[in-house]
């Protein structure tokens, strides 16, 4: 947590969910509304076949939709892939850029990444910038060297509290069951404040910066407690609205 900053707990679906999982996202909006609500802002960000009619069931309430990533520019011969403006039409205010999947299955550079986060602003959404090392730099001790890399690479120099968010996700974190203590969340997300001053300046202090890799409600408030954790970017534990909710739930009591 950071005194000012209202956290938010975001979900990534990744490339799960039909229209079945619709029934999902609407319990995820009823649970969330009335309760965490007061105290916490949440997205899902479901597949681009989804956004549309995601966006119809979450309607005007307060858990928003999101894309997974866009094309950085806005039409054109690309096939298969999806711009910012398209997601933007189909109901998204965030998009998350740069996750490690993308950065891994699609060979994505800090420069790809943040000509995407360029391409989010243009449509007037919200980018939601992802960076983290792997096992190996880690075990090398070079977590904080790779976090300043990918910032100084990733994070656009104009960016600003309201429309980036940075999310720290250790690759060897995700979807393994396996964290990294408090003491290494805090030194990386202190570690990532100063390195966002270098990019952001004045706007760093406001900036949420959310925790990802095996977030679930079993230790949700331990790590959401943490200095400079603003919030959540959840895989797994999102699909399930008891899992997300449960997430979400932390900041009643923190
Ligand atoms: O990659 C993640 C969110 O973007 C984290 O995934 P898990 O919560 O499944 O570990």
């Amino acid at each position: 947590m950071t005194p000012g900053i209202r956290p938010l707990v975001a979900g990534n679906w990744k490339m799960n969910g039909t229209s079945s999982a619709l029934a999902e996202l609407a319990a995820i909006a009823e649970g969330f509304s009335g309760g965490p609500e007061a105290n916490v802002d949440a997205l899902i960000c479901v597949p681009a076949t989804l956004l549309s009619r995601a966006s119809n069931t979450l309607g005007s309430g307060m858990v928003k939709a999101g894309g997974q990533d866009c094309h950085a520019k806005e039409s054109g011969a690309h096939t298969g892939d999806v711009s910012s403006e398209m997601l933007k039409d189909a109901g998204a205010a965030y998009v998350i850029v740069g996750h490690s999947e993308r950065r891994t299955d699609h060979a994505e550079t800090d420069d790809v990444v943040r000509s995407k986060a360029v391409a989010a602003w243009r449509a007037g959404l919200v980018a939601i910038i992802c960076f983290g090392e792997t096992e190996a730099e880690r075990r090398a001790g070079k977590t904080l060297e790779v976090l300043s890399r990918q910032i100084a690479g990733s994070i656009p120099n104009d960016a600003t509290a309201e429309n980036t968010i940075v999310a720290y996700e250790p690759v060897w974190a995700i979807g393994s069951g396996l964290t990294p203590s408090v003491a290494d969340v805090a030194e990386a997300h202190a570690h990532i404040r100063s390195e966002l001053k270098k990019v952001m300046a004045g706007q760093a202090a406001k900036t949420r910066i959310l925790y990802g890799g095996s977030v679930k409600p079993a230790n949700a408030k331990e790590l959401m407690a943490v200095e400079n954790v603003d919030g959540a970017l959840v895989g797994g534990a999102s699909l399930k609205a008891s899992d997300f909710l449960g997430i979400a739930e932390a900041y009643r009591t923190l």
